[in-house]
């Protein structure tokens, strides 16, 4: 058994049973990671010292302590923009090079107490804006699969961790599809919950309304227990649901008596025609093990990339406002308050924050606010209602998660545009705020590639059922060789 290929269930179980200590497990990781960081770096913090003594102290509880523990000693890693009090939070930006936050974000104290180690903070888009994780202020991160690939973003960090065998977990934000988009990209499963069922406190605000925290694991089931442990209302979130979150079930799906609905709007223009084809098996797959395919229609998707990036940016704009040199972070020089508060920001905020914040405040300014904002928040109805309607043909939606595969690096970071494209299937979640999941479907000459399962609001355990048996279905792996193995 090598300890480091082990997910995040066969090691709490293995801790559990005392078959396996949490030191081994961290002693396993720490060779892992000095093995293939290097090459891939998907870590902007790591500390090594924090892990092996919390780990000390999972070794020490009695077994009737240790039982209650659903993630004991399982190491997992967080995106760096979700607060840390043991280590530091930069969002991937200078402007926050160095901060540490005077509190953890919920999701790190939940996954504490469940006792998960975490190990570190990973690499992202500065303020998780990108689709590539070039834009980090720090280093890139590989893909794993291709070290000359991108690992995808904004939570490209974490799906590179996941898929180089560094952590069996880590957590993940999704505005647009920052979760799914890295998922798909690197091989692994990416899970974004409804909007509001993951407390966002301490989790550093991007777009208030599209932001959701959610796992990337190697398995469904890896991401379903992590999501048990994080989900559930917070009253440090206003936007926190109180449904209660339901527990896992071991039942299969019944693939004959599912609808599966599949949106015409996602099949076509735009779409990598290696991608398609690989779509279109999946859907054969399906329909052999008597799932009923249904063509259903989204009509205002062609709409939904420009809405994301009116109400994205609008938000960011005002979000960001508080990175001023007074309260967080960095601090330039300035004769005067004013010149101190410009200056910070044009040598704090990296290239793209800058455009969005551009994008944001001209959106909402006086005399276009009408013209943009307020007529993407409209069209951001008629995406919802669109769902709504597909939902009342059909149980769960299936279509590809990227139009592309991972691409190399430097191919779109001058054009902003090509950039956003890739999040075109994604964004409609979070503009909906329904769930949404990457699965792997295999490989493309070596690269991977995702599809994704969208459910109604709320109904997280059906579309994590689903997800479960497709990768039955479609198993996946080897992973990626690196480092010693090479
Ligand atoms: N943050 C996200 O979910 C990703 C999206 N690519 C963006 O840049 O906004």
């Amino acid at each position: 058994m090598v300890i480091h290929e082990l997910g995040v269930n066969e090691l709490a179980y293995r801790i559990r049973d005392k078959e396996l200590s949490a030191s081994d497990v961290v002693a396993a990781i720490s060779d892992r990671i000095e093995d293939v960081e290097p090459q891939v770096q998907a870590f902007l913090h790591i500390d090594l010292e924090y892990a092996k003594a919390q780990a000390k102290r999972i070794d020490q509880l009695p077994a009737h302590e240790l039982e209650r523990l659903p993630l004991a000693g399982v190491p997992i890693a967080i995106k760096d923009n979700m607060t840390t009090t043991a280590m530091p939070t930069t969002a991937g930006s200078k402007i926050l090079e160095g901060f540490m936050a005077p509190y953890n974000a919920t999701v790190v104290n939940r996954l504490e107490a469940a006792g998960a180690i975490i190990i570190g903070k990973t690499n992202l888009d500065e303020f998780a804006m990108g689709s590539s994780t070039e834009h980090s202020a720090y280093h890139v991160t590989r893909n794993p699969w291709d070290l000359e690939r991108v690992p995808g973003g904004s939570s490209g960090g974490s799906a590179a961790a996941v898929a180089a065998q560094m952590v069996p977990a880590a957590l993940g934000s999704d505005t647009g599809g920052s979760i799914r988009q890295p998922a798909s990209y690197c091989g692994v499963t990416g899970f974004k919950p409804t909007y509001g069922r993951v407390s966002r406190y301490g989790l550093i605000a991007f777009a208030s309304s599209l932001d959701q925290i959610g796992p990337l694991t190697r398995s469904v089931d890896d991401a379903w227990l992590l999501y048990q442990v994080i989900a559930g209302h917070d009253p440090f979130d206003a936007t926190s649901l109180t449904q209660p979150v339901e527990p896992r079930t071991a039942e299969p799906v019944q693939w004959n008596q599912l609808r599966i609905g599949i949106p015409k709007e996602y099949d076509g223009e735009g779409l990598d025609p290696r991608v398609q084809e690989r779509y279109h098996q999946v859907l054969s797959t399906l329909e052999a093990q008597g799932a009923k395919l249904i063509e259903i229609s989204l009509p205002h998707t062609h709409y939904a990339i420009a809405t994301y990036y009116l109400v994205a940016p609008a938000e960011a704009s005002s979000n960001l406002s508080r990175f001023d040199g007074v309260r967080y972070g960095y601090r330039a020089q300035g004769n005067d308050l004013l010149e101190m508060y410009e200056r910070t920001r044009a040598e704090g905020f990296g290239p793209e924050v800058i455009r969005r914040i551009l994008l944001g405040t001209h959106a909402l300014s006086a005399g276009y606010y009408d013209a943009y904002y307020l007529k993407a928040q409209k069209v951001r109805t008629l995406i919802r209602q669109d769902f709504e309607t597909a939902f009342g043909q059909v149980d769960v939606i299936l279509t590809p998660t990227t139009p592309d595969i991972a691409f190399k690096f430097g191919e779109k970071s001058q054009d902003p545009l090509q950039m956003y494209l890739s999040d075109v299937f994604t964004v409609t979640a979070n503009l909906a705020g329904i769930p949404g999941i990457s699965t792997p479907a295999g490989l493309i000459s070596g690269i991977p590639v995702g599809i994704q399962w969208l459910g109604p609001a709320l109904q997280e355990n059906r579309l994590l059922q689903i997800a479960r048996g497709f990768e039955e279905l479609w198993p996946s792996g080897p992973w990626p060789s690196l480092g010693g193995d090479l």
